[in-house]
């Protein structure tokens, strides 16, 4: 069965949805909250150790009836169904989709082709695990007997994004190893890393799926090249491992078939951080804490696969985001943490949700007559606040936010998460209500200064509130972006799994590359070849 395919725009609810916009469009959320005593209690979702307020939204509960009858309309529930049970609905590349797999229980059944793949997950785990308990307890030395230090990711995109910003986010739980990551082809990346490490004590995980990646394959060649400056050959295999789906290549590469760590291509880069790519993860926060981040991530894909839509926090968040791209014709949505930990969160999602839904063409193969992928943005509040927020606040665009906090701060501090807290409450509320002309007056403003300092607000926000970072609470809400992605691309009718976008200046890139050494230039566009001949000149 192929994912189901309608054009949301020809189905009955798109069409209420377009009248009842025109109804609501200028409706002010403070009239939604003053005419309605309930509204937050009946527009928050209470699961586990999520408390999800969407009632800052401008929406009523008529809006929240049409998008859900256009999840119906779409066939949400069974378009999960398909990706749940392993069917190839990357049709494009002719794929399964099946990250769920790898953080489900070893008693569950995903099937590729007719074979249970859980088997093979929890061998891949056991692995993960043995070798990241020997690495931190130090059973496992570099090649002149010293235990490791350091441990290098080396990887780019969903090799290098997911690791990175998980190990960040945990650092509260990370142990003695100290971690790095490099994944820009810039030398400067590499260079700067390697001035830090000692060969002796540092363990390299070079991570990419295809192992065809340029920037991947400079570094760890780079890298090998110095390493070898101080070891022999047979050094490699205490000190190099990779996580790839490519054997060949990466035995090619030099890398010991005991070091390499499986991967699968029903995993997507972007949502592979659940794999062996979480290596470094592990090796960093300890396998227990990696398992239970993978728990998290399970607990949250058996709400999204069993739990009614209304009450079904991604496809909730995935149904206001719509309303916002597709009828406010909102162009990008912030994610704001009041959490210093998050810090490379929006960083980490903008490659999921842009790679994955930045499309135009329908699963028809024709182009979309609607607006598809959000661009998302967003830094830790409270820095955020002193730097953005203006255009926020008092801009002429509509940016929806997502503001994630944590009720329990992880050192204990509480003067400080007062504070913090208080700015992520405040924020929200200032932007539901704004500043009225006759609050500004009141307040003795000079009358010339009056409308500067008049706040419209109606500025949409969720509130994303969880007990406290951990494992746990993260893979939840990874996994949370995750299907909203899922169920974006599913209203949208694109195929959300390829990326061939990102094809076309790679091959551009190798052509150029072979014109600097080559007297023999191609052809070019003037602006592109005056610029090629300025570096040749130049470098
Ligand atoms: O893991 P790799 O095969 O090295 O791929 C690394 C990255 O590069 C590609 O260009 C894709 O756009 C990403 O989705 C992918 O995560």
């Amino acid at each position: 069965m192929a994912l189901p395919n309608v054009n949301p725009t020809t189905t009955p609810s798109w069409k209420k949805l377009q009248s009842h916009f025109e109804a609501v469009k200028d409706v002010h959320m403070k009239d939604l909250f003053a005419n309605d005593a309930d509204r937050a209690d009946k527009m928050t979702i209470k699961w586990d150790d999520f408390y999800v307020d969407f009632s800052k939204n401008r929406i009523t509960e008529e809006t929240l009836g049409y998008l859900l009858e256009l999840a119906d309309d779409v066939k949400l529930k069974e378009a999960i169904q398909s990706q749940f049970s392993g069917e190839i609905i990357n049709k494009t590349e002719g794929r399964a989709v099946l990250h769920a797999a790898l953080r489900a229980p070893e008693s569950a059944t995903f099937n590729v082709e007719g074979q249970n793949v859980m088997p093979e997950v929890y061998k891949a785990k056991q692995k993960i695990e043995g070798f990241a308990n020997e690495v931190i307890n130090g059973e496992r030395k570099g090649y002149t007997g010293k235990v490791f230090t350091d441990v290098v990711n080396i990887g780019i995109g969903g090799s290098d994004l997911g690791p990175a910003m998980v190990v960040d986010s945990l650092q509260y739980y990370k142990n003695h190893l100290t971690t790095h990551f490099v994944s820009n082809v810039d030398g400067d990346h590499v260079n700067e890393v390697i001035k830090k490490l000692d060969p002796e004590t540092t363990l390299f995980v070079v991570v990419s799926k295809t192992f065809t990646t340029q920037e991947t394959l400079s570094n760890a060649n780079t890298i090998k090249s110095w390493f070898l400056k101080s070891a022999n050959e047979t050094a490699i295999a205490k000190h190099f491992v990779a996580v790839s789906t490519n054997l060949e290549s990466v035995k090619n590469f030099g890398i010991d078939e005991n070091n390499i760590f499986p991967m699968w291509d029903w995993v997507g880069g972007r949502f592979s951080l659940w794999s062996a790519v979480g290596l470094t993860i592990s090796l960093a926060v300890g396998y227990n804490n990696f398992a239970s981040l993978l728990d998290g991530a399970n607990k949250m894909d058996n709400h999204f696969k069993n739990e009614d839509f209304k009450n079904n926090i991604p496809v909730v968040l995935a149904l206001i985001s719509i309303w916002y791209n597709n009828f406010f014709k909102a162009e990008s949505e912030a994610v704001i943490p009041y959490s210093q930990y998050l810090n490379q969160f929006a960083t980490y999602l903008q490659q999921g949700i842009m790679e994955s839904n930045g499309k135009s063409i329908d699963r028809n193969g024709n182009p979309v007559n609607y607006e598809t992928g959000t661009l998302i943005w967003g830094e830790p509040g409270t820095n955020s606040q002193h730097a953005f927020f203006q255009l926020i606040h008092q801009g002429t665009k509509l940016i929806p936010a997502d503001f994630i906090g944590f009720t329990k701060s992880l050192h204990g501090n509480q003067d400080h998460q007062d504070k913090l807290i208080s700015n992520f409450l405040a924020q929200t509320e200032a932007l539901l209500n704004g500043k009225t002309e006759a609050e500004v007056v009141a307040e003795g403003t000079k009358e010339d200064i009056v409308p500067f300092k008049v706040f419209k607000g109606n500025k949409p926000t969720n509130t994303i509130f969880i007990n406290k970072l951990s494992p746990e609470s993260l893979g939840k809400l990874i996994a949370m972006y995750e299907h909203k992605i899922f169920v974006q691309g599913i209203i949208w009718n694109i195929y959300s799994y390829d990326q061939f976008g990102v094809e076309l200046g790679k091959q551009l890139a190798s052509k150029i590359l072979q014109e600097f050494n080559n007297s023999a230039v191609n052809e070019h566009d003037s602006s592109t070849h005056n610029l090629l001949n300025y570096y040749r000149k130049m470098s």
